[in-house]
């Protein structure tokens, strides 16, 4: 009850302080403002969510034969590192400290060396609401110091937030140690759009999909397959919402794309469209560098968001994460066939699906090889609800009850209620 209190304080000093803070994110990693607010809220929320299990954490009890009984204790792991990436950089801080917090480990947080900002704020308010000190600890640096975190020996378990490639390392790092890892990685994900569907819902569905956070958003669902019959009102309504989306200033209010991260980053994705172009799809908006009117912006990192046809599945863009805002649209005929496409792929994080026929809704997520499944929706994230990858993209969740099984470690106790029966 005493780490619900100090979580549920942490919460609410989150929320008073929620545009400042959100104002240090947009700065951090140049998201727009309006979508930092949502970020800090789903990160207010993930402290009141384990501040509720905080109190609630209990064995079980087990009977034997003769009286004899056995429980199971859930103790904490001790020193957990958190490292994360940079396009969520205080959500991901949160929805990693909240669960260990609550569980009774300390954490020692590593942000992205892009992003090192916003979460010396959350370290902050943990102190004011009560934390102890060096419960939760941040640390600044890159590669060098991650690596340093998943090998000390102290150290219990590693969570992880990243690309694929960096997550293999951390699990070498962490399989010398036998330490526990939870790795949340990258992804392709499917967004499978059947004829049947509310085109105005199914519109604002990939848009959400796409769009967010100038693309950098790891389940996004960058490979939409859309039925036949509706490929072309589809396209032509996404592209020209696409067309509207108000990039400029994140710190501007009507402003829904900010820049992406940094400039190697946004030559890498303006490469992928690029080599899309080369492979034979068709750029039906934007892949191109925008230049704001704002003087003061004109050296800034960002990109009109892209549309993509005339893609195959066996093109660069369609099977690559690109982390950036580049929609790729695939026409399908049947359910059998784009269940096939979905799945074929190494990442495992998100899908979605849009219909209006449940029996279909529930048949295709039911195959769908993917830790999160959205029906007729997409990029929403309840923290009730446990998130993380299936495949390459990693395992372990995070949100929901579960993930107190990853903060935590179960001791099993035997009693014995009669004599001890000895062979010797
Ligand atoms: N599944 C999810 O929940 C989720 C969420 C956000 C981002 N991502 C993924 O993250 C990737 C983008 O983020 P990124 O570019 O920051 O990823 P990244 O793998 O380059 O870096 C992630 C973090 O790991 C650290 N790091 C790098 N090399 C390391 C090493 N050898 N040892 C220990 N730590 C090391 C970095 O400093 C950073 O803090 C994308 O692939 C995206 O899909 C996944």
């Amino acid at each position: 009850m005493e780490r619900c209190r100090i979580l549920l304080e942490a919460a609410r000093i989150i929320r008073e302080r929620k545009d400042e803070i959100a104002t240090m994110e947009t700065i951090n990693n140049g998201k727009s403002i309006f979508e930092a607010r949502w970020d800090i809220d789903t990160s207010w929320q993930c402290l009141e969510y384990y501040a509720g299990l905080a109190g609630s954490m209990a064995g079980e009890y087990i009977q034997l034969p003769g009286g004899s009984f056995g429980y199971t204790r859930r103790e904490p792991l001790g020193v957990c590192v958190g490292i994360g990436a940079w396009n969520y950089p205080f959500q991901i801080a949160c929805w990693k400290s909240a669960p260990a917090l609550a569980c009774g480990n300390a954490m020692v947080f590593k942000p992205s060396p892009f992003t090192p900002a916003s979460v010396l704020l959350l370290a902050e308010i943990y102190t004011e609401a009560g934390v102890p000190p060096g419960l939760f600890n941040v640390v600044q640096g890159g590669a060098a110091t991650g690596q340093l975190l998943c090998q000390h020996p102290d150290v219990a378990k590693v969570s992880f937030t990243g690309s694929v490639p960096t997550g293999m390392k951390i699990m070498e790092m962490a399989a010398k140690g036998i330490k526990p890892v939870t790795l949340e990685l990258g992804g392709k994900s499917p967004l499978i759009i059947f004829s049947d569907c509310d085109l105005e819902n199914v519109v604002k569905g990939a848009m959400m999909a796409n769009f967010l956070t100038q693309g950098e958003v790891c389940c996004n669902g960058t490979r939409v397959f859309v039925q036949r019959e509706i490929l072309d009102e589809f396209t032509r309504e996404v592209v020209k919402r696409t067309q509207k989306i108000k990039i400029g200033d994140p710190l501007l209010e009507d402003t829904r794309m900010g820049p992406l991260i940094n400039r190697p980053h946004l030559e890498r994705v303006l490469g992928f469209v690029k080599l899309a172009k080369e492979q034979g799809a068709k750029v039906l908006c934007g892949g191109d560098i925008h230049v704001p009117e704002d003087p003061k912006l004109k050296d800034g990192y960002y990109m009109r968001p892209c549309v993509l046809t005339n893609c195959r599945d066996d093109m660069t863009c369609v099977k690559e994460e690109i982390f950036g805002p580049v929609m790729s649209i695939l026409p399908f005929d049947t359910e059998a066939e784009v269940l096939e496409r979905a799945n074929d792929t190494s990442f495992g994080l998100a899908a979605g699906v849009f219909t209006r026929d449940i029996q279909r809704a529930h048949r295709v997520v039911a195959k769908l090889q993917a830790g999160m499944c959205f029906i007729n929706n997409y990029n929403v994230s309840p923290v009730e609800l446990p998130f993380g990858g299936y495949k390459k993209s990693g395992f372990g969740r995070e949100n929901g009850r579960v993930a107190i099984e990853y903060y935590s470690q179960l001791k099993t106790v035997c009693v014995e209620m009669g004599d001890v029966e000895s062979v010797f």
